[in-house]
């Protein structure tokens, strides 16, 4: 049994688990420019917050690479270019963003070219080993908070192929596992593209952790009759007032966990926060190709030219979230006081709103 591994960097060269070809085939790709980067990023062959902006971290490295010039200010500028089309690779998870201006700020701080290009490198390895840390870290605070609950709720995938290792919502079960302190998992296929049944189910399987899948439409069903104890779920941006973007079908499960008066956990790095924004309102959501919805392994399943609305996320409002767990700690409501008090203005994304 052992915990999956997304990305990996040896020195050299990145690798990426391709996440579309799983649970059949595991395939490691290796990318070696940007364009690379952002192609794995865009289709979804790596995902998940915090892998994507791990992902675009080493792809700006190693752009960064074959820029040559001696002049600071031009390569200044090739890398400015080269972070802003990485991030418009995907829209929804700020930690892409995030995670470039980081390695843009250490541009910043280089004498010369050649420290820049080992200062982006560094960087990127930097934020691949405080994103392991941090998952651990919310794993053990959530283990905490899932004491006496077993059988618990996940849609998606907010596990270890998410993330560096562990993952977040994922974790505590993944922690679990490891100290014999069994879960009963029910996954959410997660319709469209199916991340919670191609990826959390085999993930979890992998760690020997016990998992049921489910089609999303099943889950308040299943919370009654399964006696659903808990709901634990990743996120990919929080607005300073704690309204949360994840998954499409994570509101759904956060109004169940309301109805049926179960706690609702959003298990995330403080990397996923963005406190330049006052609340959910103003996340983007990602739309996605309609054929998502109305073909299934390239079959059509709906009338040809059916109109169609394929939001990729949705936003759950804050009152909905019982607690966030993250590795500083966990935060319930006063959202809005509770996160700046724990985060302050250590995400670098904005000031107190
Ligand atoms: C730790 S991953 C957290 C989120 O990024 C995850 O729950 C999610 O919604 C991923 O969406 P995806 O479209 O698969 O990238």
């Amino acid at each position: 049994m052992s915990i999956p591994l997304s990305i990996k960097w040896n020195g050299q060269k990145l690798t990426i688990l391709d996440q579309q070809k799983l649970p059949h085939a595991i395939e490691y790709l290796t990318l070696e420019i940007v364009e690379d980067v952002y192609d794995a990023i865009f289709s979804l062959k790596v995902r998940g917050a915090p892998a994507i902006g791990i992902t675009a971290a080493y792809g700006l490295a190693i752009g960064a690479k074959r820029h040559d010039t001696d002049s600071l200010e031009a390569f200044q500028q090739y890398v400015e270019k080269d972070a802003a089309y990485l991030n418009s690779s995907r829209p929804t998870a700020v930690n892409l963003g995030w995670a470039l201006s980081r390695l843009k700020d250490k541009v910043r701080e280089a004498k010369n070219v050649p420290q820049a290009k080992l200062l982006l490198l560094a960087e990127a390895v930097e934020i691949h080993q405080e994103d392991e840390a941090s998952c651990r870290s919310i794993g053990e605070h959530a283990l905490v908070l899932l004491q006496g609950q077993t059988r618990v709720m996940t849609i998606c995938n907010a596990g270890s192929v998410a993330t560096a290792k562990y993952g977040t919502a994922l974790a505590p079960f993944h922690l679990g596992s490891e100290r014999g302190r069994g879960f009963e998992v029910f996954a959410c296929e997660t319709r469209p593209i199916y991340q919670g049944a191609r990826l959390t189910v085999w993930e979890l399987q992998q760690s020997g952790v016990d998992v049921t899948l489910i089609t999303d439409s099943m889950a308040a069903h299943t919370i009654g009759t399964k006696e659903i104890e808990a709901i634990i779920v990743g996120a990919d941006r929080i607005a300073a007032n704690g309204d949360t973007a994840n998954k499409i079908g994570t509101y759904n499960l956060a109004l169940l966990a309301a109805a049926f008066s179960i706690p609702f956990y959003v298990a995330a790095p403080v990397s996923t926060f963005d406190l330049s924004i006052e609340d959910g309102t103003a996340i983007p959501i990602e739309e996605r190709n309609p054929e998502e919805i109305t073909h299934t392994n390239g079959k059509p399943v709906a009338p040809l030219g059916t109109k169609v609305f394929n939001p990729a996320f949705d936003v759950t409002p804050a009152h909905l979230i019982t607690a966030i767990i993250t590795e500083k700690g966990i935060i319930t409501a006063d959202y809005q006081k509770n996160i700046f008090d724990l985060l302050g203005a250590s995400t670098g994304k904005g000031e107190r709103i």
